[in-house]
């Protein structure tokens, strides 16, 4: 039956695109799928990469039950019209939309708004070629035609270094997908784009009952990082994890301890333990902003779903203390989500008891390690369980052992280091790979404006790259400092971005660039550490949810922010090395969508452009903003 319905859809889809190849510009297709029913089996898994002139929507590891509702719609649908209505009707479980200038940005917020954030996943691939787009071209196949996934996950990627010298200066611009196309090259390196891994989450040794939320949420396939920490922590190893941005390492964490903590856990065969509150807290999980800390809370919650809400409580700075002390209280959590500040302070007055805790979770680690959280964070590592093996201190004799687990995209040698002493044998976990501490070599971050020696950069170089979502393109563009903003804002348009993230290191001037930009028609908000709390929440709601365009920032959102629409990071000031770089950088492209960042510069900085490329191991080649396009300049 299942099979059957994959099958039809299969040939279905086939024809439709067959006959409706993509040539020009004006052309785009989303697909989208509504997944409802399942019960986490896989019926048929899509994979697509469409070429669209302006935007790039597939779905990846989906299914679908309805093929007759669709082949009773007529092609194409108008598009524009009455989309949210269309999105909304109850019975559709699978829609395709063709039609000229699909409306990038908006689709997904309508598509949210309808379905629920979780219901629709989006994940982008360039199709390297213009030919017609048909399922074969697309390297699609049925999951009974046994694909091997890594090969169909495989994508070309632009590699500037290996381009004909010949052009001075090549277009990329919204309305040229054909200069866009100049800018491809012969010769691409294979990379994967979409994170995904080949196994599904029922192979991750999870309860039942956690599956059925994770599939409830809408998250279909674990991807590689998830499929590797997840057993890890399970069998009960501290655990490293280091992955690029944007390739799900909340989750890596959070659903080994929602296997063991809360209302989702497994079941122990008696029964014990199931009746009866406990009164303390079972996982702390630490990170370096209140905003991150928000928003781990809500993943957690995506799981939880409303009726366990309480189970989680975040505990970060900024808010009302006593607050939080009273729903500690009352709700009794069993994980408790914040900012090292606001928990030792609640730690300390003796309101959060953690000595039974069986997970603390230090996310964005190489952050939690910086000067400014140095007190914090020891109070932390010393009342949240003991480290595993250790021996129960003082007058307490209930110490759970803890099992530690630290996360970053980046990690540094001072990690490593910290990791041997906060856990017991901890095991770096990278995306394909589980392996001692020990096989790691000692590195640090990159400090871009001091020397390096040749072997260090080249490890260095290792570390970065693995920090930087591989489908990420990198641009510099060399202006006076007075027209950084205009640089900015004919960048906005080259690419027609709708959603982008300019990163600052003053607030004085991250003000006059809002000032500026707004003044020039864009839509832009300023966020940064000296705004209060309700304007940080309200500013970042405004731009998640596409009201403001361009959210100019310092470092504070440099770290964990997740917006999936964000397509374009801009650096209006440099950062202060490859570590941070790379954490700016990693805001787009996440979840394998693409990205582009874009550094502006004055003449004299350049050298320092150059040093980031070397040190990540990518080109980032100079561009210029004419005629609404972005054209690459070629070096000579
Ligand atoms: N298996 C999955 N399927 C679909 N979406 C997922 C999956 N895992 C995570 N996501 C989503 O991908 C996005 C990025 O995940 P997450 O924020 O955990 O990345 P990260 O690796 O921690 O990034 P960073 O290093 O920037 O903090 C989130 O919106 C998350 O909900």
């Amino acid at each position: 039956m299942g099979h059957d319905h994959g099958h039809k859809l299969f040939k279905f889809v086939s024809k439709l695109l067959a006959k409706n190849p993509i040539r020009n510009v004006a052309f785009e297709l989303g697909v989208y799928f509504y997944h409802a029913e399942s019960r986490g089996r896989t019926l048929f898994q899509l994979k697509l990469e469409i070429l669209f002139s302006k935007s790039f929507f597939a779905i990846l590891g989906c299914q679908c039950y309805w093929v007759e509702l669709l082949q009773k719609w007529k092609f194409p649908l108008p598009v524009n019209n009455n989309l949210a209505k269309m999105l909304a009707l109850p019975s559709t479980r699978l829609l395709l939309l063709f039609g000229e200038s699909l409306p990038s940005s908006r689709l997904p917020n309508v598509s949210r708004k309808v379905w629920g954030q979780t219901r629709v996943r989006f994940v982008s691939r360039v199709n390297p070629d213009n030919e017609p787009l048909t399922l074969a071209s697309l390297g699609y196949k049925s999951d009974f035609e046994k694909t091997n996934k890594n090969e169909a996950n495989k994508i070309e990627r632009p590699d500037v270094s290996n381009e004909s010298p010949k052009s001075k200066s090549r277009s990329i611009g919204s309305n040229s997908i054909k200069a866009e196309k100049t800018v491809r090259v012969k010769k691409s390196l294979e990379i994967e784009s979409a994170p995904f891994a080949a196994k599904s989450f029922s192979e991750l040794g999870l309860p039942l009952l956690l599956l059925e939320r994770l599939d409830a949420a809408g998250f279909m396939v674990p991807t590689d990082v998830q499929f590797a920490a997840v057993p890890t922590i399970l069998k009960g190893h501290d655990v490293v994890i280091q992955s690029y941005t944007g390739s799900g390492k909340t989750l890596a964490y959070l659903l080994p301890i929602l296997s063991e903590v809360g209302p989702l856990k497994k079941k122990s065969p008696n029964g014990e333990g199931e009746s009866g509150k406990k009164k303390e807290i079972d996982a702390v999980i630490v990170a370096p902003s209140r905003e991150l800390g928000m928003q781990i809370v809500r993943e957690v919650e995506k799981l939880l779903g409303p009726e366990d809400k309480k189970v989680v409580q975040q505990l970060v700075g900024g808010a009302n203390r006593s607050r939080q002390e009273e729903a500690l209280k009352k709700n009794k959590p069993a994980i408790v989500v914040g900012t090292p500040g606001r928990i030792a302070e609640i730690s300390a007055a003796g309101k959060l008891h953690t000595h039974s805790c069986r997970f603390l979770v230090l996310d964005e680690v190489d952050e939690l390690l910086s000067f400014n959280f140095r007190e914090d964070m020891h109070r932390i590592l010393e009342h949240v369980g003991r480290r595993s093996g250790a021996e129960p201190r003082g007058s307490v004799a209930k110490w759970a052992e803890r099992r530690t687990i630290m996360v970053s995209a980046t990690v540094p040698y001072s990690v490593i280091r910290a990791a041997r002493s906060w856990g017991s044998d901890p095991l770096l976990v990278q995306a394909k790979k589980v392996m001692p501490l020990e096989s790691v070599a000692p590195s640090g971050p990159v400090n871009i404006l001091k020397p390096t020696s040749g072997s260090d950069s080249s490890m260095r170089t290792q570390a970065a790259l693995q920090s930087l979502p591989p489908a990420l393109k990198h641009y510099h563009c060399v202006t006076k400092l007075q027209h950084k903003v205009d640089t900015l804002r004919r960048c906005v348009h080259a690419l027609d971005a709708k959603s982008v993230i300019a990163f600052m290191n003053h607030t004085k001037q991250l003000k006059d660039a809002v000032f500026k930009l707004e003044a020039r028609g864009i839509v832009a908000a300023e966020l940064h550490g000296d705004l209060g709390k309700l304007a940080r929440s309200t500013t970042l709601k405004k731009f998640r949810n596409g009201e403001v365009r361009v959210l100019v920032t310092n470092e504070l959102s440099a770290r964990g922010l997740d917006v999936a629409e964000c397509d374009l990071v801009v650096n209006l000031e440099l950062p202060t090395d490859s570590i941070h770089y790379a954490h700016r950088a990693g805001r787009t492209g996440r979840l394998g969508r693409k990205g582009t960042v874009v550094t502006i510069c004055e003449e004299p900085e350049v050298f320092v452009v150059k040093k980031l490329q070397k040190q990540l191991g990518i080109p980032i080649p100079a561009c210029e903003f004419t005629e609404g396009k972005l054209n690459v300049i070629e070096e000579d």
